[in-house]
């Protein structure tokens, strides 16, 4: 099967390309912006940029991928809320070629989104059938690729996760577990959001629900992220009891306090019930992942 994964150089999509390659039965290629910032054996690496048409179809002539799996994106949102065109040009545009190549090729494409297509202002945990209403720029970007995918592609999987953690390799952006962890070991204070919920996903989890979506049959939107639904001063908490850190240093502020830039969902908690359902997904518990993450 040869599997072609875009945006490898990435935070999540290094960890797929590791555990696939890791699995040795799959005919791996692999492609960035940049050049490769950990080559290894096990899979070929071309670099290219998405946005570039004429790139793109000499990347698929090449590989003549079986699955595409996308973790490539503009994925910073303070960044997308001043840099609307760029964050289009990838989020956006680069999709919807995609997708026709995927169609051309006849390649099923699995396609990474986020919690932050939805507004915040359910009480439930969003499931796959809940109607999006992104309220920062990144968001309606990501959205708009979903909605390309959906159209544009045959065969395809989107994969909505939130707050991805786990370790980073360098060159890497990191995650706020990472952050509270280096702030309170260095017996720094960090001020942390008490009143924006989120369902925490690790990485790992993330590749074991694609691994499964590969062969899937079925097209459509799949949640995949952690089963616990907490705030993200919590999680903070959590890292710090679980790394024996002193917690005190951990200020909790409200969504006004903070005064972020860039407007965020109150509550994004996605349900994983479906890919429970249909795919077996097991995530690790929060507590899990953040051991996992530190050992
Ligand atoms: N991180 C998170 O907490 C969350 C992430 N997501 C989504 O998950 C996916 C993965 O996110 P994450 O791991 O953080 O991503 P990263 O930002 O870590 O990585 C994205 C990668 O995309 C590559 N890339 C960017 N532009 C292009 C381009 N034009 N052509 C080719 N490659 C390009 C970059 O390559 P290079 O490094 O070579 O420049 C980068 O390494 C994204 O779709 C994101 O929207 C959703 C929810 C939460
Ligand atoms: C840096 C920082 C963040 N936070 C909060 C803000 C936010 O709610 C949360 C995570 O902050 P981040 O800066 O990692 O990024 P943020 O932009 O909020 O995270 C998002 O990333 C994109 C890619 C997504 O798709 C979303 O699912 C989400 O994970 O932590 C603090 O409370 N204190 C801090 O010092």
């Amino acid at each position: 099967m040869n599997i072609l994964i875009i945006g490898a150089n990435g935070f999540t999509g290094r960890r797929i390309l590791n555990d696939l390659v890791a699995r040795e039965k799959y005919n791996i290629s692999a492609c960035s912006l940049h050049e490769d910032i950990l080559p290894g054996k096990g899979y070929q690496f071309i670099r290219t940029d998405i946005r570039n048409a004429s790139g793109m179809q000499s990347l698929f002539k090449e590989v003549c991928p079986d699955i595409v799996i996308n973790t490539s994106a503009l994925s910073v949102p303070d960044y997308c809320e001043n840099h609307h065109n760029e964050a289009q040009s990838i989020n956006i545009n680069a999709v919807e070629h995609l997708a026709h190549a995927c169609e051309q090729y006849g390649s099923r494409l699995i396609h990474l989104s986020t919690d932050f297509v939805f507004d915040g202002r359910s009480e439930h945990l969003y499931t796959e059938e809940d109607e999006p209403n992104p309220i920062n720029y990144y968001g309606i970007t990501k959205y708009e690729g979903e909605q390309r995918v959906a159209e544009y592609c045959g065969n395809y999987a989107i994969v909505r996760v939130v707050v991805v953690y786990g370790k980073a390799f360098p060159g890497q952006h990191g995650n706020i577990l990472q952050l509270v962890a280096d702030k309170l070991r260095k017996g720094e204070t960090i001020r942390v959001v008490s009143d924006q919920w989120r369902t925490p996903t690790f990485v790992g989890d993330i590749s074991q629900a694609v691994e499964r979506l590969m062969t899937h049959p079925k097209n459509g939107i799949y949640h995949i992220c952690g089963n616990n639904c907490v705030t993200i001063a919590e999680m903070a908490y959590r890292v710090a009891d679980i790394l024996s850190l002193d917690r005190t240093l951990i200020h909790p502020v409200t969504t006004e306090e903070m005064q972020e830039a860039t407007p965020r969902p109150r509550f994004s908690g996605l349900s994983i019930a479906k890919a429970k359902r249909e795919i077996n997904y097991q995530p690790h518990s929060l507590d899990e992942g953040i051991k996992e993450m530190f050992s």
